[in-house]
């Protein structure tokens, strides 16, 4: 019988603790003039909807890395090698598929997006659909047969660096100069000269073109002045790396700075 009143006594106590605050508050909401009362229930209704909705639509950040070149760059002996670090050549790993690099197997990343766009001209709208979900851009230019394919690859990178996705979220490209393995490959600051060349005959050409046909493109910086990647809106980096021997260590790093853990 004790016990119970004691529990009784308890349950009193805590139902006093719940029901004064309630009271006060009651008391307090109708000391306030009808007027602001109901405007601050308006904006309660107003923002709480909207404050529940917003994660909804905040846009989820890309994880996607893409590589593209030209044909016979080495985008798919390279993507194979960053997968699983295995040598595989021929076979297109077209749309891509999620990956972890294998130096990450250690680390909690997530895995990210690597789809091997084919270099061949018939595929480029595939490119450009892909182009505005990119967190990053690998442009793979084959550092051994570079002259015969400079102003080829530079058209494709032209294209790249106007595309509208690209110029507008400032969609970093790094130009992976491949095939270092070879002692007869070109260098880096050879390539990334010869490509900068290239393209300001490329921008003089189509500003030409653009002037007479109206069309709006986007300008790589001030053609008065010589192009220089320094210029675009978005970063572009060279780098040197070899797919074939597994000498992907700059390519990692671009990937880990672009890609959301
Ligand atoms: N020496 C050397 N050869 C390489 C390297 N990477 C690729 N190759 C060779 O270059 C050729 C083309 O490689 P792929 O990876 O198929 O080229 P790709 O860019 O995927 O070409 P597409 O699929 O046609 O766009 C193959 O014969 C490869 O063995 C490299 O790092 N060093
Ligand atoms: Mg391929």
């Amino acid at each position: 019988m004790e016990g119970m009143e004691q529990w009784k006594v308890m349950i009193e106590n805590g139902a006093d603790q719940i029901l004064q605050p309630l009271a006060q508050f009651i008391q307090y909401v109708r000391q306030i003039p009808p007027t602001e009362l109901y405007a601050g229930i308006a904006v309660l209704a107003i923002t709480v909807p909207f404050l529940l909705l917003f994660p909804l639509f905040k846009r989820k950040k890309s994880n996607t890395i893409l590589l593209s070149g030209l044909s016979g760059s080495g985008k798919t002996v390279l993507f194979h090698q960053l997968r699983d670090g295995s040598f595989h050549q021929g076979h297109e790993e077209f749309p891509g598929c999620k990956i972890i690099l294998p130096c990450w197997q250690q680390e909690k990343i997530k895995p990210f997006h690597l789809v091997d766009v084919p270099g061949h001209s018939r595929l480029l709208p595939k490119l450009e659909e892909y182009l505005p979900q990119a967190a990053g851009i690998i442009f793979v230019v084959d550092a051994l047969e570079f002259l015969p394919k400079c102003r080829a690859a530079s058209e494709y990178l032209y294209g790249i660096l106007t595309n509208a996705s690209v110029v507008k979220k400032k969609i970093p490209v790094l130009i992976l100069c491949n095939k270092t393995d070879k002692v007869t490959a070109h260098t880096k600051d050879f390539i990334r000269k010869q490509m900068e060349k290239e393209i300001d005959k490329l921008r003089q050409s189509r500003n030409a073109i653009s002037e007479a046909d109206i069309v709006s493109e986007v300008t790589l910086g001030d053609p008065e002045v010589a192009f220089s990647f320094c210029v675009c809106q978005n970063r572009v980096t060279v780098a040197e790396a070899s797919g074939l021997t597994g000498d992907v260590l700059q390519v990692e790093e671009f990937i880990r700075e672009h890609v959301k853990p």
